[in-house]
């Protein structure tokens, strides 16, 4: 069966809500549904009609992201939502033929997306690109190693999270390009990220913020929840949930780690999602303390291949002969010479016989800089026809610091 498939207008949001509540299994609060109406793009979104009822839905947030050494404009997929009734009748993978060809016409070589489970979108092209560890770190045993970076102009600021939004989404922006997978955020994502009603709690207090700064302004900030407890002696037993901790710099970052690892009353702080090389795990004099559990975060779909490889840079020189399969996006299945240094890249398409076969999943596996090709050599799962080509690759694209997105969306 096939279902009709087009971009909704603003008298359909309640429907289109409704189909991702149905399929999320969400209750939400009325201002989360107001927020997430005024993110949406509804010239973006795309719903599949089964007569008068929609039975599937997705939209994208049209980003700035950052990839290795540019900022590209990236398509943010979100909100894939098929209801109960018609799951499994191929209603997810025409919306995803559909919104790929739009993307495609929209001139984004690059779309990115957080699975809601991370079966789904390898089939799509999607492969995963980025991952994250979320911390428990003790407060004892948290002491930094001794020639941690302290610097007396700075001091912390003990503020309403509302009150700094402008001054936390000024430093925000002029870290955003740092590391591959950040991406800039709109006011309505600052918004939300701020946002402290009751339901958003769970057992611990309102948001909180501190801010590092010096007499130049504002150098660094962290934002968190806290959860008092006493155990059962009458000890201090605290969480600090921590949300963010952004800085412009290492003291600013060292100091502003020190404030939630020290706060009074907390006996350890749990950090939800962190990058892979957070500089934190450098800083603790005794790394064992922290206990992390890994998770898969961005996955990326290389729309456009040779325009997208052509748009990033890359850590070493490189000229190779890609064969691309991708049957979701024919334009993508050929063989592709790149070629690359330090300088610049291209990507032309050729008929000389391939170095290896990859799927495109694969490439944007690697796209953000995860060095994520050899573990797939290894794994078995690509086919490398000339010997040693693919760690070349590997090297070529990987990059430091590591991807990471660090908010959903
Ligand atoms: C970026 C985001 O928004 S992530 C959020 C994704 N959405 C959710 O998790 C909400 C709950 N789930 C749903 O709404 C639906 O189950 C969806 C959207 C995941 C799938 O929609 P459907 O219309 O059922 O998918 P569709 O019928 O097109 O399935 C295509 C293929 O994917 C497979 N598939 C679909 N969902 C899943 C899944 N969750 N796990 C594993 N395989 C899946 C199907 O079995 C099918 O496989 P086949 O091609 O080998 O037959």
């Amino acid at each position: 069966m096939t279902y009709p498939i087009r971009p909704i207008d603003e008298s359909e949001w309640p429907a289109f809500a409704g189909v991702l509540q149905e399929a999320f299994n969400w209750t939400p609060h009325p201002t989360q549904t107001e927020r997430f109406k005024s993110e949406t793009e509804f010239d973006r979104t795309l719903a599949a009609f089964d007569g008068d009822v929609i039975a599937g839905v997705t939209s994208i947030f049209s980003f700035t992201m950052t990839v290795p050494g540019a900022q590209l404009p990236v398509a943010g997929v979100t909100s894939v939502s098929v209801l109960p009734s018609h799951r499994r009748r191929g209603v997810l993978t025409s919306l995803m033929r559909r919104q790929l060809a739009d993307i495609r016409e929209r001139g984004e070589s690059v779309a990115a997306l957080y699975a809601s489970e991370a079966t789904i979108y390898r089939r799509y092209g999607y492969g995963r690109a980025a991952s994250e560890l979320s911390f428990h770190i003790r407060r004892h045993g948290s002491a930094f190693v001794r020639n941690a970076p302290q610097d007396p102009a700075l001091r912390i600021r003990v503020a309403k999270p509302a009150d700094v939004s402008d001054e936390m989404q000024q430093l925000f922006a002029s870290v955003v390009s740092r590391r591959p997978g950040r991406y800039e955020r709109r006011p309505q994502t600052w918004t939300g990220l701020l946002a402290d009603e009751e339901f958003d709690q769970r057992g611990a207090g309102s948001l909180r913020a501190v801010l590092a700064e010096d007499d130049g302004g504002v150098r660094g900030y962290a934002l968190f929840r806290v959860k008092s407890a006493w155990d059962d002696n009458g000890v201090p037993d605290g969480e600090l949930r921590l949300f963010e901790l952004e800085a412009a710099d290492p003291a600013a970052y060292a100091l502003l780690w020190r404030s939630v690892l020290d706060r009074d009353l907390v006996s350890r702080v749990e950090a939800g999602t962190r990058p892979v090389d957070d500089p934190l795990i450098a800083l603790l004099a005794d790394p064992r303390q922290l206990r992390a559990r890994w998770g898969d975060e961005l996955w990326v779909r290389l729309v456009e291949a040779d325009v997208a490889l052509a748009a990033r840079a890359y850590s070493a020189a490189v000229d190779v002969v890609i064969e691309v399969e991708d049957d979701m996006c024919p334009w993508n299945a050929r063989r592709w010479r790149l070629t690359a240094d330090l300088t610049g890249a291209e990507c032309k398409p050729v008929e000389d016989e391939p170095d290896m076969t990859l799927p495109i999943t694969a490439l944007g596996s690697a796209y953000m800089g995860d060095g994520l090709l050899m573990e797939s050599l290894e794994a078995g799962l690509l086919r490398e026809h000339s010997p040693g080509t693919v760690r070349s690759l590997a090297t070529a694209m990987s990059w430091s610091p590591k991807p990471w997105a660090g908010l959903t969306f």
